[in-house]
């Protein structure tokens, strides 16, 4: 089976307090982003055993705690009868880039073994295995705008239209770690709640949409103000950091981003939503 799992936008983030277990509650919402990696999933060879073979971007870190590996062990923590498998990884998204890659892999990983080995996993229940793999992961198993409370990973509905919003994401080449990133932050509640402010037209959210993360790092990472104002300057109605990032993204209501020159070493994708 052969699925492309793609990445997510953080449309406003605020990280509203820390919990006792360390980890933060937030105030988001995710999109998904159509620029995928390509998955694929087959029973293994009689004999052999689970294998991950990764081509494109390098991931870091050991292939055996890739997280689609770990997704599918998850699974079969609970369905021993699962056979070996065969994983085949194309990377393409940038990693450590507020783009949740890396959850997404495990939550397509988790859809596909279910459906190729029938296992009637409902999508609360797939929803439950995803929050155990990465708080960002749940996400990708409905795969659709929401806004994300609790440790993201708790999801109320919104009503958000971005048919035909073209967007821009520039992925500086700078890996953001998601942890060092927290411990950046003092949480505090937004001044302008978020699904009131995203009600307001597009135009308006500059003013009163912010993510976090994007005060938390821009003092030492500038890049991302330039590329900000960069997006700004080629027209973008709307234009933030993605999660904790590195990735910057500009959103176009209307009309074509002007023709911008990127240094050679960012990873640029342009599209619609
Ligand atoms: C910041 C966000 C916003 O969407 O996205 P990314 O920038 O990673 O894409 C997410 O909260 C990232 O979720 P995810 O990348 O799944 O994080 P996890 O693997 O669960 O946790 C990595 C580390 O981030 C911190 N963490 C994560 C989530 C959370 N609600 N509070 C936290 O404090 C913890 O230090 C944790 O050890
Ligand atoms: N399939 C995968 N794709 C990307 N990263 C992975 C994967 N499996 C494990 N990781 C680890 O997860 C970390 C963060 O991944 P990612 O989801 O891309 O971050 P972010 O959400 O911040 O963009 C990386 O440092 C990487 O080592």
């Amino acid at each position: 089976m052969l699925v492309f799992p793609n990445a997510k936008l953080n449309l406003g983030l605020y990280v509203t307090q820390r919990r006792p277990d360390g980890f933060h509650t937030l105030e988001s919402v995710f999109v998904p982003l159509p620029w995928t990696d390509a998955f694929e999933m087959l029973p293994a060879v009689a004999g052999q055993s689970t294998s991950l073979t990764l081509t494109g971007r390098p991931i870091p870190g050991d292939p055996a705690t890739n997280l689609c590996v770990r997704a599918y062990e998850l699974l079969q923590a609970d369905f021993p009868e699962l056979p070996p498998v065969q994983l085949y990884l194309h990377k393409i998204v940038p990693i450590g880039a507020g783009l949740g890659g890396g959850s997404a892999d495990a939550a397509f990983a988790l859809k596909a073994a279910n459906e190729l080995f029938s296992l009637n996993l409902s999508t609360e229940a797939l929803e439950s295995y995803a929050r155990q793999l990465g708080s960002d992961c749940a996400f990708f198993i409905r795969n659709k705008p929401v806004l994300a409370v609790e440790k993201g990973d708790v999801f109320e509905e919104i009503d958000l239209n971005l048919n035909g919003v073209g967007c821009v994401v520039v992925y500086p080449n700078l890996h953001i770690s998601t942890a060092e990133a927290y411990a950046r932050i003092a949480p505090q509640l937004p001044q302008h709640p978020l699904r009131a402010a995203l009600a307001q037209p597009m135009s308006t959210w500059r003013n009163t949409i912010s993510n976090d993360f994007e005060t938390a790092l821009t003092p030492s990472h500038p890049v991302l103000a330039e590329i900000k104002q960069q997006l700004y300057d080629a027209g973008a109605t709307y234009a933030s950091l993605s999660g904790s990032g590195s990735a910057v993204y500009g959103l176009w209501e209307s009309g074509e981003p002007a023709a911008t020159t990127w240094p050679a070493e960012y990873t640029v994708w342009q599209g619609m939503l």
